[in-house]
């Protein structure tokens, strides 16, 4: 996720935020997946990292790194417990963050690309306030990889 919004930054400021778990906790990103024991780590004086583990999906995970300078912002988000809907999931992590752009890869070894986008490639697909300005599916030995980049509209 890049150019993200400036107002959803400053509790990755250590000026605003006392500790790491207070990040996680009031930008909601200890709510979005839940049951994981998360390690966090709030830099000095502006950045934030998190590794959590699920309780209950063995070698589950998901990690965020925020760069919130706002000449260069970036965040990113990984996970590999399954989800039933990633269009909520995704749709969950842009809104705590709010980018003008982002990108999703998405591997799946169930013949199931990311498949709601798949299906309207003849115009460009909307996502709330994004749209897909590309979308890419590789067909690779043993699994799918989707690529899709999206901007926020207008942007
Ligand atoms: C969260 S780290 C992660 C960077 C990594 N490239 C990523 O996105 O996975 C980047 C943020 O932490 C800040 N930061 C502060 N001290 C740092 C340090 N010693 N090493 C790396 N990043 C630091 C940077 O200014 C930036 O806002």
């Amino acid at each position: 996720m890049t150019g993200v919004d400036p107002k959803k930054m400053v509790n990755f400021y250590k000026e605003n935020c006392p500790s790491a778990s207070e990040a996680t906790k009031v930008s909601g990103i200890g709510n979005l997946i839940p049951g994981m024991t998360i390690d966090d780590f709030l830099f000095d004086p502006c950045g934030y990292s998190m590794n959590g583990v699920s309780k209950t999906v063995p070698g589950g995970y998901m990690t965020i790194h925020v760069t919130p300078e706002p000449e260069f912002s970036y965040v990113s988000f990984e996970t590999n417990i399954h989800h039933k809907n990633y269009k909520d999931l995704i749709k969950r992590v842009v809104k705590l963050f709010g980018p003008k752009q982002f990108v999703v890869t998405f591997f799946s070894s169930e013949g199931k690309p990311f498949i709601e986008f798949e299906e309207d490639q003849t115009e460009r697909s909307y996502y709330d306030d994004y749209y897909v300005e590309d979308l890419q599916v590789c067909r690779l030995p043993g699994y799918d990889l989707t690529y899709a980049l999206f901007n926020r509209f207008p942007s």
